[in-house]
């Protein structure tokens, strides 16, 4: 298995460009199901969780061309309803291929996709939603198997505001006969660049990043072309790498509103932010300033996928800072691996944990626990001289496009093996 080596000390900066988002083109090649036609769909991410995807969409039917950073899928055939429990284990969210394949066909079957790393990520508030829809679930020996019986627009009210169950809604009203509400939807930007990709091939949905979001039944679609947005995600990971390191960095076509969130935690840190029409400047603090209290929230709070990353920062800062992760139960497993490379870290909670910022972090031997937590080590590894060796980054090339290529262009010494 693949490791990174890297030797820190450099300062990561010069300027880059990120790709479409890990979270939007997911629900977006999910969508590609419900349209009996082409989809094309550009600045889609080489990242492996996109290559698992297209395999779930061969393995049902669909011819799916790849040229740069466009994906060709043609849907207008599907050829089988199940979807193999291997792609679900690989990829926990294959999940929100559920609303889409019960919007097209008259039964899809899927396996649950159980716990994960980070969390024990229960599908009830999928399952609640495709019922309030008037689907049938039946679950047999870990199998879910959805019958489509008279699917038709509702009323559904989430407890609480999940980004896939929203998705799942979503996919499963476009062709719903009749008018879906939905109450307390998840906000998140890639939800409203999924609206945007369904609309594009003549859906009727309105409200994407607000709580109330409401779609009208269609029955036919058309062809699409889309362009995914970039990936705040990797944006602000990048950002804290050159804040770590004392560089200074621009990333050009930013979608300014996404990335607010994640700059105004870097402003607290002391980093200089500014944006301009196409981009944003990043300018690092001479002392990293330590943050009383880090709390994850779901959009438009700051995102759990950057709290790892912010918490390779804050190992460094001039303070103590305490995290306070509100949306996974165990999302914490990088902090040992932090620990180890010298970082003062105290659990308080299962999820609150205390952080000492220290002088200086050194190199160790760290495994990915996760791919947030993989992309804190690498940060982390970033900022000190010593040689660290991380393993595992199978979690990380997940999400993350040619991770040590980018790095190296802005300064990085890091080498995959
Ligand atoms: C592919 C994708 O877009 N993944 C993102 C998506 O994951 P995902 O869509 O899985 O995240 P959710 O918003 O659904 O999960 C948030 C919380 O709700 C709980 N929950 C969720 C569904 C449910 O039926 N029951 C339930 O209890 C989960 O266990 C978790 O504790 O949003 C997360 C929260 O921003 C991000 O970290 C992930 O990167
Ligand atoms: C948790 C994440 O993703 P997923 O939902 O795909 O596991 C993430 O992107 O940090």
């Amino acid at each position: 298995m693949s490791k990174y080596i890297i030797t820190g000390g450099n300062k990561i900066e010069g300027r880059l460009r990120i790709r479409g988002a890990k979270n939007s083109i997911l629900p977006i090649m999910a969508a590609t199901i419900l349209n009996e036609n082409l989809s094309i769909i550009h600045n889609v991410p080489d990242i492996s969780d996109v290559y698992v995807m297209v395999k779930i969409l061969q393995s049902i039917g669909c011819k799916v061309k790849k040229e740069e950073d466009t994906l060709i899928i043609d849907s207008t055939n599907i050829s089988s309803n199940e979807i193999d429990e291997q792609y679900v284990r690989k990829m926990r969210s294959s999940i929100i291929i559920m609303g889409a394949m019960i919007g097209r066909l008259d039964y899809t079957s899927i396996s649950h996709p159980g716990g994960c790393a980070i969390g024990s990520r229960p599908i009830d508030l999928h399952l609640q939603a495709l019922k309030d829809l008037g689907v049938r679930i039946e679950e047999e020996h870990g199998v879910i198997k959805c019958f489509r019986n008279n699917l038709k627009g509702n009323t559904i009210n989430f407890e609480f505001p999940s980004v896939g169950a929203t998705e799942n809604a979503i996919l499963a009203a476009v062709k719903a006969k009749g008018t879906t509400r939905i109450y307390n939807a998840a906000r998140e930007p890639e939800i409203e660049d999924l609206q945007k990709f369904l609309n594009s091939m003549g859906a009727k949905v309105k409200g994407a990043g607000t709580n109330y979001i409401e779609i009208e039944g269609v029955e036919k679609l058309t062809k699409v072309e889309h362009s995914v947005i970039p990936d705040r995600i990797a944006i602000g990971t990048y950002m804290i790498a050159s804040a770590i390191t004392g560089g200074n960095l621009e990333v050009d076509k930013v979608v300014i509103p996404h990335m607010e969130p994640i700059s105004n935690q870097l402003r607290l840190a002391g980093c200089e932010i500014e944006y301009n029409d196409c981009g944003i400047k990043l300018k690092s603090p001479k002392i990293i300033q330590s943050i009383d209290l880090i709390r994850t929230s779901p959009h438009p709070g700051f995102p759990t996928d950057m709290q790892a990353q912010l918490m390779a920062l804050m190992c460094l800062s001039n303070g103590t800072s305490l995290f306070y992760e509100t949306i996974f139960e165990n999302r914490f497993m990088h902090c040992s691996q932090l620990s180890k490379m010298g970082a003062d870290i105290k659990y308080i909670t299962e999820n609150i944990s205390m952080i000492k910022g220290v002088r200086k972090l050194h190199g160790s031997k760290v495994k990915s626990p996760d791919l947030r937590g993989g992309a804190s080590l690498v940060l982390a590894a970033l900022s000190t001289p010593d040689k660290t060796e991380i393993s595992d980054i199978y979690h990380i090339e997940r999400g993350y496009e040619n991770l040590e290529t980018i790095l190296k262009n802005l300064g990085a010494d890091i080498m995959k093996v």
